[in-house]
């Protein structure tokens, strides 16, 4: 069967660490649509146009290891703004969202925008305070050069571009269940979101 999971959610809420753990669980293929901005990011910092970039981005331009800065992220923010930088990035997801064999996306409009008919539909957040702290773990864990100030200031704004822009706004989709994961560790975050899975898959 053809089951599509959408995972939605701000910067650093678990999206993508609750994505492989499902994905995982029950064989589908992940997609981190976060790349995607990101890969337009980083070709925007190294002076390509935007929507060039986002209608010539190929597979090789999903280097994760590079992309995961926070100079890539704000950038990532900004090219996700303009409307034929979206565009030019639809059918790829949709074309991965219909994979046989069930497929997991995870991003900020994945529900409303590009798979509103996903039969599971999740939006995972936590507070700014928690995400940036985690975001924080992480960079600093690989030896970037960041302080606690100023990754909380990063997700702050990015939260507040994704949300306000005109443009496939960040949001819970319609019929989205919200999972806050404020005060759930990974195992438990995971838990919730394979139950409403198993739920979808028994329907
Ligand atoms: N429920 C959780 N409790 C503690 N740490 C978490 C939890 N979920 C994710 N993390 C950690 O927080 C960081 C950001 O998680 P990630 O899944 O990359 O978020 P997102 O994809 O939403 O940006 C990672 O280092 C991850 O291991
Ligand atoms: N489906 C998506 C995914 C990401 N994005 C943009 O890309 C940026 C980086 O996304 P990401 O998922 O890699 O960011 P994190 O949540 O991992 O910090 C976001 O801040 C959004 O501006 C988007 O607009 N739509």
């Amino acid at each position: 069967m053809t089951l599509t999971v959408a995972i939605d959610g701000p910067a650093a809420s678990g999206k993508g660490t609750i994505s492989k753990r499902v994905a995982a669980e029950f064989g589908f293929a992940h997609l981190d649509t976060g790349l995607l901005y990101r890969a337009v990011g980083a070709k925007m910092l190294a002076g390509v146009e935007p929507i060039e970039a986002a209608q010539t981005l190929e597979a090789a331009d999903l280097t994760p290891e590079n992309l995961r800065t926070a100079e890539v992220a704000q950038a990532a923010s900004k090219v996700a703004t303009i409307e034929q930088v979206r565009a030019a990035l639809v059918d790829f997801q949709r074309a991965f969202a219909a994979r046989a064999g069930g497929a997991v996306l995870d991003g900020r409009d994945i529900g409303s925008v590009i798979c509103p008919d996903a039969q599971v539909k999740l939006f995972v957040t936590a507070s700014a305070e928690v995400r940036a702290e985690r975001r924080y773990l992480e960079l600093a864990g690989k030896g970037h050069d960041v302080t606690r100030d100023g990754v909380l200031a990063d997700v702050v704004e990015r939260d507040r571009r994704d949300s306000e822009r005109a443009v496939a706004p960040m949001k819970p989709a319609e019929g989205a269940v919200v999972i806050d994961t404020s005060t759930l560790d990974i195992e438990a975050a995971v838990a919730r979101a394979s139950q409403f899975i198993r739920a979808a898959l028994k329907t």
